[in-house]
């Protein structure tokens, strides 16, 4: 491996040869990381070797899983159908569930050096006056948590706190300025006012307040994790640029609210070592590390090794899109957090919320619940489905803010299922270059999430996007960006994650490239185009992209 490295130009970065040997051997070969992910609908992990080699992947999908919670999705819509929870004990012993499975199949514990991980963002999870002592217990049947129902992304029931926070500050682009992002509902500021007015007694129980990744965090830690700046950010509260919480959105929110945040610290913040309770359960080392977690996005862009100029589409529940930017410029549309790898610079999101969930209902209604069956349907209508377009908003849409199903006159089940995947993309495009994004010969979209898994979506991606999509042979960036962060935290405290990637980069991962159909729409006519390239080097295929037609 060192001598893969040194096919790397020597004054990369600055970084000397000796010290990449040194860098190597601090990620020993018999060492592990483990990145876990708390997303929507199931709770992941993914460990790698010191060779950032997959080494063991396994996972817990909540509803079939863990029946007992009731969850659709992961998650329970409440009657005013804009309240969405989800319940902290259900992820809670999604973990112990988890640790057992990886245990059955005889993974190594005592051999992981580091572990960090990721949550889906904005959740809150409310720990009740004195859980900081029974903490590192985790018993899911005490009463650690003040508030048992969290609530999730999905949420839609802020709105009058959202107004009232935006008068606070200013406005709706002065609080952009500050955090980000304008209020939305989901953000964690908001739902944390509107808890606090509906819910007094319980708020006034609660010690500590975590998202869900810091959460997660807390309970490998055995004690409160920090909020890390990164999925901070998803909050309305943290000031961007000075990266502390600001003081407008905390009293706006909540009065005395740092004292249930703690402060926010930087991303690859080493947070200590893995509890007494882990070490008793699973054989952990007792110097096993626990990295700052962070949110699902912001950890897939650390796994997706995201380049200038490229653009990342994850495919989860929601369907997101994002960006490395070097500097903010928050608007009204969109989201600016700090960057989860560099903390100095950020990355620019849009969220989508009528994203996989939507693929579902109409796969479930036009195509017999079958993804084969969705698949072919794409394959046998023509790009432009001959000007069959629909917008597929299901639930109140964030981006942007609307409801319903607005499309064409037709029953053909073919037509729909390409109407609802083209209409998402021309969606995720268009709202991309609002933010500012050009799509130019050259730009690169890495395709991530659940739905990567299937290459007849990707390919209208990259029809629509008329650029190559490329996607890494585990479509689940999320767990595999926080293994990187994990081994990045443990072993590279003072040296750039950039080190990681050049490495990774010599790893022969499989790499998928769909480049666009290039199509003469009027005639109907299709060129299938569609490459398939496995077992090629990452930085090969990246020579070999085919360029987007402009
Ligand atoms: N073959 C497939 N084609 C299209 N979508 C798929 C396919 N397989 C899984 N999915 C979608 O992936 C989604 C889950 O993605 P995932 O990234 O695991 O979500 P999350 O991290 O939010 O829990 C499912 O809701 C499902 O609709
Ligand atoms: O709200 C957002 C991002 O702002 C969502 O992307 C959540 O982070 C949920 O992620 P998935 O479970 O869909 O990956």
């Amino acid at each position: 491996v060192c001598v893969s490295l040194n096919l790397y130009p020597p004054p990369l970065l600055g970084v000397r040869v000796s010290d990449r040997c040194v860098l190597l051997m601090a990620a020993a070969q018999d060492s592990l990381y483990l990145g876990f992910d708390f997303s929507t609908q199931q709770l992941k992990v993914v460990a790698i070797d010191g060779d950032l080699n997959v080494v063991h992947q396994n996972h817990v999908l909540f509803d079939s899983e863990l029946p007992e919670f009731r969850t659709q999705g992961g998650v329970q819509l409440h009657a005013d159908r804009l309240t969405v929870t989800s319940p902290v004990l259900m992820w809670v012993k999604a973990l112990d569930l988890l640790l057992d499975k990886m245990r059955r199949a005889e993974f190594d514990f005592s051999r992981v050096r580091a572990l960090s991980g990721s949550g889906q963002q904005h959740g809150s999870v409310y720990w009740r006056r004195g859980a900081s002592e029974t903490l590192n217990q985790l018993d899911p049947d005490q009463s650690l948590f003040s508030v048992l129902d969290s609530p999730v992304w999905m949420d839609s029931s802020s709105s009058q706190q959202c107004q009232d926070l935006q008068a606070a500050a200013g406005g709706a682009l002065r609080l952009a300025e500050i955090t980000g992002s304008r209020a939305y509902e989901r953000f964690t500021g908001n739902q944390i006012a509107k808890l606090r007015q509906n819910r007094l007694e319980e708020f006034q129980d609660t010690e500590r307040i975590s998202l869900v990744s810091s959460f997660a965090a807390s309970l490998f830690l055995g004690g409160y994790a920090a909020i890390d700046y990164s999925d901070g950010s998803g909050m309305n509260l943290l000031d961007i640029r000075s990266r502390t919480w600001s003081e407008i959105c905390l009293e706006a929110t909540a009065p005395h609210l740092d004292r249930l945040l703690g402060a926010p610290l930087p991303p690859t913040s080493v947070l200590g070592p893995v509890s007494s309770y882990f070490v008793r359960r699973c054989g952990f080392s007792e110097s096993c590390r626990v990295v700052a977690f962070t949110g699902d996005n912001p950890a897939s862009l650390a796994g997706m090794r995201l380049q200038q100029g490229d653009i990342a589409v994850s495919l989860g529940t929601s369907d997101t899109v994002f960006l490395w930017i070097q500097q903010p410029r928050p608007a009204l549309e969109g989201h600016v957090f700090c960057n989860p790898v560099d903390w100095q610079e950020y990355m620019a999101l849009l969220c989508f919320k009528n994203g996989s969930l939507t693929r579902e209902r109409v796969r479930n209604e036009c195509t017999g619940g079958s993804w084969e069956v969705f698949s072919a349907a794409l394959r046998e209508t023509p790009l432009g489905n001959n000007g069959n377009i629909g917008f597929y908003f299901d639930t109140m849409e964030i981006t942007p803010p609307a409801v319903g199903v607005h499309r064409f006159d037709s029953d053909d089940t073919e037509v729909e299922v390409r109407a609802l995947v083209e209409g998402q993309f021309l969606s995720r495009r268009l709202h991309a270059e609002r933010l500012g994004y050009s799509i130019i010969p050259g730009t690169r979209v890495l395709a991530t999430g659940g739905a990567s898994s299937n290459k007849e979506i990707l390919q209208v991606l990259s029809d629509v996007f008329n650029a190559p999509v490329y996607t890494i042979d585990l479509s689940n960036s999320t767990c595999l960006g926080s293994a990187y962060r994990a081994l990045h935290g443990n072993t590279l405290t003072v040296l750039p994650l950039i080190l990681l990637i050049l490495q990774q980069y010599c790893s022969s991962a499989s790499v998928l490239i769909i480049s666009p159909d290039y199509c003469d729409l009027k005639k109907g006519k299709k060129e299938n185009l569609v490459k398939e390239v496995k077992e090629k080097r990452w930085n090969k295929e990246k020579k070999r992209a085919p360029e987007a037609d402009p």
